[in-house]
């Protein structure tokens, strides 16, 4: 599954929010302790601030987002425990936040791990925790907040990828919806420039299909519907995608497909539709438009040219595969150059 693009902002939005929350919240300390003369703990307090307005600037600028949270979330882990070394006491308060800070910015095993390297430092710190009874007593409460805060992370994560999938996809069918494709067309084109590899696009739409609601009921629409999009489930790859654009209109985006590749899938899908999808005793058909991706073109001049050639199709009589013009002259140059050719 391609990387998640919400998943990416959700995580910004946190790298963001903790940054600020360093910068504003730890500034101050860092001035109070070079007036009060602790030059060492100043400078490492500075160090933190830096290193995380840095960090911030730097997820913002390159978008990678997941390895700057585990810079940060390191960084303020080592950073808490120096401070507790420094500063006893005061320095231990830091390492909650810290700990919250973990599981909301990096995988759980990773926070885990770094929680647990944090309380086990500090826990071991006689200057700061001086009797058993106050070790006891922080790496309880500790604990417990990591606890608090891995169930947090987990369950917030889980939900979120519900929602994700909801909205992503059409609740009938389970096919992907508009708004998913115009995201994975652009992955695919980008994909298919970067390795040269060719990415196709097709575009079908089910024939007199208000003719089907008007004789069976609606209900009996949608069963078609359910029933095209399981076949065209069977009969397509892992890495293809599959869309429901509205209605009883579809996509299907065919990653390493050549014209003359998608044709045959697009002939093979018309025909299978005709001869298993029944409405009672109607035969279902439906048109296919076809294009494959031109380098450089939008996303929008791409799906047009698909969605071109299946007005044709219907145009000429239905239950047809048209290919449109331009991926006609591509799969002529195609047969001319077979050296040139991607793979399929
Ligand atoms: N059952 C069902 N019908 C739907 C759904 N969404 C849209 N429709 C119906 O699909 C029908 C589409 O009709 P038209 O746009 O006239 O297309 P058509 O009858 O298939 O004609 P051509 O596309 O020209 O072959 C309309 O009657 C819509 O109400 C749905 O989710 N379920």
């Amino acid at each position: 599954m391609r990387g998640n693009l919400k998943d990416a902002d959700f995580k910004m939005a946190l790298i963001v929010a903790f940054g600020a929350f360093v910068v504003i919240g730890v500034t101050p300390f860092a001035i109070y302790r070079f007036a009060a003369g602790q030059r060492l703990i100043g400078i490492l307090d500075l160090a933190i601030v830096t290193t995380i307005g840095f960090g911030v600037l730097r997820a913002w600028r390159t978008g990678r987002s997941e390895r700057t949270a585990l810079l940060m979330a390191a960084m303020c882990s080592i950073g808490c425990v120096l401070v507790a070394y420094l500063g006893g006491l005061a320095g231990v308060l830091w390492v909650y936040p810290v700990l919250l800070a973990n599981f909301l910015l990096v995988p759980r095993l990773h926070a885990a791990v770094l929680s647990a390297l944090v309380i086990g430092s500090v826990a071991m710190l006689d200057s700061v925790l001086a009797t058993l009874l106050h070790k006891a007593m922080f790496s309880v409460t500790t604990v417990e907040v990591s606890l608090f805060a891995y169930v947090f992370a987990w369950r917030s994560e889980s939900q979120r990828t519900q929602l994700e999938a909801v909205a992503a996809h059409d609740p009938l069918t389970g096919a992907s919806n508009r708004r998913n494709m115009a995201a994975e067309l652009k992955a695919a084109m980008a994909d298919s420039e970067r390795e040269r590899a060719p990415v196709g696009l097709l575009v079908f739409d089910l024939d007199h299909f208000k003719a089907i609601n008007d004789s069976f009921g609606h209900e009996a629409g949608d069963r078609v519907l359910v029933q095209v999009a399981e076949l065209v489930r069977r009969h397509t790859r892992k890495q293809d995608r599959f869309f429901r654009l509205g209605g009883e209109e579809f996509g299907l985006l065919v990653p390493g497909a050549d014209t003359t590749v998608l044709r045959r899938i697009a002939e093979t899908l018309r025909s299978r539709v005709e001869s298993e999808v029944r409405c009672g005793e109607r035969v279902v058909t439906m048109s296919v438009g076809l294009a494959s991706y031109c380098p450089g073109e939008s996303a929008g001049s791409w799906q047009r040219r698909a969605d071109l050639a299946m007005y044709q199709a219907k145009r000429e009589g239905r239950n047809r595969v048209v290919v449109d013009a331009g991926s006609k002259h591509a799969a002529a140059r195609e047969t001319k150059a077979p050296g040139d050719a991607a793979k399929s």
